[in-house]
C-alpha cells in the first residue's frame, strides 16, 4: 500500500502549477452503478475498481485534479475503501492532485480524527485536499484546516452548493446581518489572508449552477471548486455568470458528464479536452 507523504509545498502553489500546466478542470470520480453498466462492468467492487482506476489511467496525464466521491467507495465496505486508497495513489503517480469528496464536519475533537484520516502524512486515505461541511460552525473545522496547512494540503468548505435545497440555509441571514454563505466566504478569506500565500489553503465550494449572484468573493485569496457542470445542467456560460467578479482560481468540476463518455480512453480524453477548451477562455487561473 502506498501512503501519502506531504511535499512540503503549499497546496495552493501545487494547485496553481498543476492548473497552469494542465488547465482548470476537476474530474469527479463518481462510479454510479448505472455508469458501471454503461462501461459494461459488473456492479461489484471489481467493476468499481476498473471504472475508477480506468478513469485515472485515461486522464491522469492530462487532467489537473481528480475528485473521488467517497460515498461510491464506502458503498462496497472495506474492499471499496481499499480501492479508494489505490485511486488516491494512482492520482499521485500520474502527477494529478486528489481532492477527496467526503464533506466532513463535526465537533472539533472529532474533526481532528477525520483530519488524521484524510490530511495526515502517512495515512492511506490522505488526499491533497478534502471537502468540509461548516454546519457545526466554521470554527469547528479549525483542527482540520491547521493540519492541512502544516502538511501542504488544502480544504474546500461548502459555501453555496449546487443543489436546489442549498439556499434554505445558505441564504439565511445570521444575527450579524450577513448571509450564512457570506459568513463562510469571509471566514475562509480571513484564514487565507493570514496564510500570506497567493492561493491560500482554504477553498470554497460554489456550485456552477447558482446563477448570477451578489456574494463577495473578492477577498477570498483561495481557490473555488465549482461542481455542477454537465449532468446538473451548468455550462461554460454559467461559469461566466456565477464567477463574473471572482478574481481567484476557479476549478470547475464534472463527474457523470465525463465518466459517461467511457470506457474508451480516447473518448474520455476528448470529452475532457472539449470541456477544457470551452471553459479555458472564461476563467482566469488566478
Ligand atoms: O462538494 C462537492 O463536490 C459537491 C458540492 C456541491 O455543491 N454539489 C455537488 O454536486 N458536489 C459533488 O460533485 C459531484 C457532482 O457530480 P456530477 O453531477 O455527476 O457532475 C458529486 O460527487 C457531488 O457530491
Amino acid at each position: 500500500m502506498t501512503v501519502a507523504t506531504s511535499t512540503g509545498t503549499p497546496y495552493g502553489q501545487r494547485l496553481g502549477e498543476t492548473v497552469r500546466a494542465r488547465g482548470a478542470l476537476c474530474v469527479g470520480i463518481d462510479p454510479h452503478p448505472a455508469l458501471l453498466d454503461r462501461w459494461d462492468l459488473p456492479r461489484d467492487v471489481s467493476g468499481l475498481e476498473r471504472c475508477a482506476r480506468g478513469l485515472v489511467e485515461a486522464l491522469g496525464e492530462t487532467v489537473a485534479v481528480f475528485k473521488p466521491q467517497s460515498a461510491f467507495f464506502e458503498a462496497y465496505g472495506s474492499a471499496g475503501i481499499a480501492v479508494l486508497e489505490r485511486v488516491l495513489a494512482d492520482c499521485r503517480a500520474y502527477g494529478a492532485l486528489s481532492l477527496l469528496d467526503v464533506k466532513r464536519g463535526d465537533i472539533g475533537s472529532t474533526m481532528d480524527a477525520y483530519a488524521a484520516a484524510y490530511l495526515a502524512d502517512g495515512s492511506p486515505l490522505a488526499a491533497d485536499a478534502i471537502t468540509l461541511s461548516p454546519y457545526l460552525g466554521f470554527g469547528s473545522l479549525r483542527g482540520a484546516i491547521d493540519l492541512a496547512v502544516s502538511n501542504g494540503r488544502g480544504v474546500y468548505v461548502l459555501a453555496l452548493t449546487s443543489n436546489p435545497e442549498g439556499p434554505q440555509f445558505q441564504y439565511a441571514v445570521t444575527a450579524e446581518g450577513r448571509t450564512v454563505a457570506q459568513t463562510i466566504i469571509d471566514e475562509a478569506s480571513a484564514l487565507n489572508a493570514a496564510s500570506g500565500l497567493p492561493i491560500g489553503p482554504v477553498g470554497l465550494v460554489v456550485g456552477a449552477t447558482i446563477g448570477r449572484n451578489s456574494f463577495d468573493f473578492s477577498r477570498l485569496g483561495g481557490s473555488i471548486l465549482a461542481p455542477g457542470l454537465g449532468a446538473q445542467g451548468a455550462g461554460p456560460e454559467d461559469l461566466a455568470d456565477v464567477f463574473a467578479d471572482a478574481t481567484t482560481l476557479v476549478l470547475p468540476s464534472a463527474s457523470r458528464e465525463i465518466i459517461s463518455a467511457g470506457p474508451d480512453p480516447e473518448a474520455l480524453r476528448q470529452v475532457a479536452a472539449g470541456w477544457l477548451a470551452r471553459i479555458g477562455p472564461i476563467l482566469s487561473v488566478g
